[in-house]
């Protein structure tokens, strides 16, 4: 579905992001974990259009998306979940969705149904309709931030950092909703510093260092590879994730892309 080949990026001149490689297959559900710095959180720029390439090719459903613009982007179904604070604090949550609709605002029928689609898959936004987003919780005002991206009915969702700043239950709520959406069919990539529920939630995992994917594997390889155990998980091999899913297949080990830590 999606495919980064050799993606080469950076901020004014120096590459960040230094040959990058990563596959999402549809309907998986990929954590790229990794030390700060590493250039996750470019990848996902990469993809949604923020930030161009200099050399690489990224292509969603075969067709080359690197030159796009980020609405382009969004037209064909990726959309992304940005760190944190994306509400509109004075809007009422119901504005801020409907927000998400932007680029369908003139079909009155379908923002109808989009909406009612979302409001039945995340009910906060039915239940704090008309409360200001900036009074939401910092796990309320997560859902309703997936819950906006959810308007264009996205074939891929792109989360950065989904579990940042949140507290055990609303952690479960997130990655609760994630699950949900991935079995109604949407692809999601998401970055994670709390590897234990990224990779708990994942199907894959993808270990970057350096601005390169240093392993890919499926989640449960990755967590199970004793050094990533040993760098990431405090020693032990990750078997009790934070996330409501034990993660995807257990066949296919990791596969090392370089040898340098
Ligand atoms: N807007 C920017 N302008 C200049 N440099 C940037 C910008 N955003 C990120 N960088 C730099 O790019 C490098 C990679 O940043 P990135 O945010 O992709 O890393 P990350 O792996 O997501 O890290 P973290 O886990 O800390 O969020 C860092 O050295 C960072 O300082």
């Amino acid at each position: 579905m999606l495919s980064l080949k050799g993606v080469v990026a950076g901020y004014g001149g120096g590459s960040v992001l230094q040959g990058v490689d990563l596959e999402c297959a549809p309907q998986t559900i990929t954590c790229i974990v990794g030390p700060n710095g590493a250039g996750k959180s470019t990848v996902l720029r990469v993809i949604s259009g923020l930030l161009k390439p200099s050399s690489g090719e990224i292509s969603m459903n075969g067709e080359a998306i690197a030159d796009r613009s980020p609405d382009e982007i969004l037209r064909r179904g990726i959309t992304q979940v940005p760190q944190s604070h994306a509400l509109f604090p004075t809007m009422s949550v119901r504005e801020n969705v409907l927000m998400g609709g932007y680029l369908i605002r003139k079909d009155r029928a379908l923002l109808r149904e989009r909406l009612d689609m979302v409001l039945e898959r995340v009910p906060i936004v039915a239940t704090r309709a008309n409360d200001n987003a900036g009074n939401l919780s910092g796990g309320q005002r997560r859902m309703v931030e997936i819950a906006r991206c959810l308007m264009l009915d996205p074939k891929l969702i792109l989360l950065d950092e989904p579990s940042l700043g949140l507290d055990p239950r609303s952690l479960a709520g997130v990655a609760g909703l994630i699950n949900e959406l991935n079995q109604a069919g949407t692809t999601v990539l998401l970055v994670e510093q709390n590897v234990r529920l990224g990779l708990g939630l994942a199907t894959h995992g993808v270990v970057m260092e350096g601005g390169k994917v240093r392993l890919t594997g499926t989640a449960t390889a990755i967590k199970d590879d004793p050094e990533i155990a040993s760098l990431y998980l405090g020693g032990a091999s990750g078997s009790s994730p934070g996330g409501p899913s034990s993660g995807g297949p257990s066949s296919g080990g990791p596969k090392t892309e370089t040898t340098s830590v």
